[in-house]
């Protein structure tokens, strides 16, 4: 694995955390980004806010305090002889970049060919959020799920595809409304195999 993709994997990996703030810290920068904006924030209808934000955060990016390869260590022997793809379309998603911490909206699709071991499907969704939780670009995101999954199941191969809109470029910046980013991973026999990639291309393509 070179440098590049190591970096991108290991980005915003939990370890990379500086030490917790206090609460009395987070609520205090809320006053502070408040004030920015214009707002008094001993108005009464502010009066919680820094604490609802604060609250907010640690929903949107409980991420960085799971662990993707947890979620994928309960597998299953492959069911009644099945040995072919197993592919999950239309995984909503909602993470934030880290350039603007705004919203990415959007949707992946996760594909793996199992070796021996398939994982339930919820496992699937829950470390697509595991990375969206936490800040993200759309790139390192697609690398990460397809890694988590191929090192940690070890299929034959895994594609990740990934569609998403991005608020910073919406609300803000350029404001475009409705363009959408497409980025995949393909690892394994994805990768290297322009027939079986063409396959699981297809499969997700006709869900469409
Ligand atoms: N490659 C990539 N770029 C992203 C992603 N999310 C946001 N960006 C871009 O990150 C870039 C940051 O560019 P900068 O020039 O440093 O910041 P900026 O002045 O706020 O840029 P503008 O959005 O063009 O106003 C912008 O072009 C964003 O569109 C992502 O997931 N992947
Ligand atoms: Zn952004």
């Amino acid at each position: 694995m070179d440098d590049i993709v190591k970096n991108l994997l290991l980005r915003n990996a939990p370890s990379a955390q500086a030490e917790q703030p206090s609460q009395t810290e987070v609520e205090a920068a809320v006053r502070t980004l408040l004030r920015w904006v214009g707002e008094n924030p001993d108005r009464e209808g502010l009066m919680q806010t820094p604490e609802r934000v604060a609250k907010a955060y640690k929903e949107m990016f409980r991420g960085y305090t799971q662990d993707a390869s947890e979620e994928l260590g309960r597998v299953f022997e492959e069911v009644a002889g099945y040995n072919d793809i197993v592919l999950m379309n239309d995984i909503s998603f909602h993470s934030h970049c880290e350039h603007h911490m705004v919203p990415i909206i959007g949707k992946a699709h996760v594909a793996y060919l199992p070796d021996g071991k398939v994982v339930g499907l919820s496992k699937i969704a829950r470390v697509v959020d595991i990375f969206a939780q936490r800040l993200q670009t759309q790139e390192a995101m697609t690398a990460q799920i397809a890694d988590a999954i191929q090192s940690t199941l070890k299929p034959r191969g895994v594609a990740v595809v990934i569609e998403a809109e991005h608020m910073c470029m919406a609300m803000r910046g350029i404001r475009k409304q409705g363009s959408t980013t497409t980025t995949c991973t393909y690892t394994g026999i994805f990768k290297t195999d322009r027939d079986e990639q063409t396959r699981v291309m297809s499969l997700l393509n006709a869900k469409r």
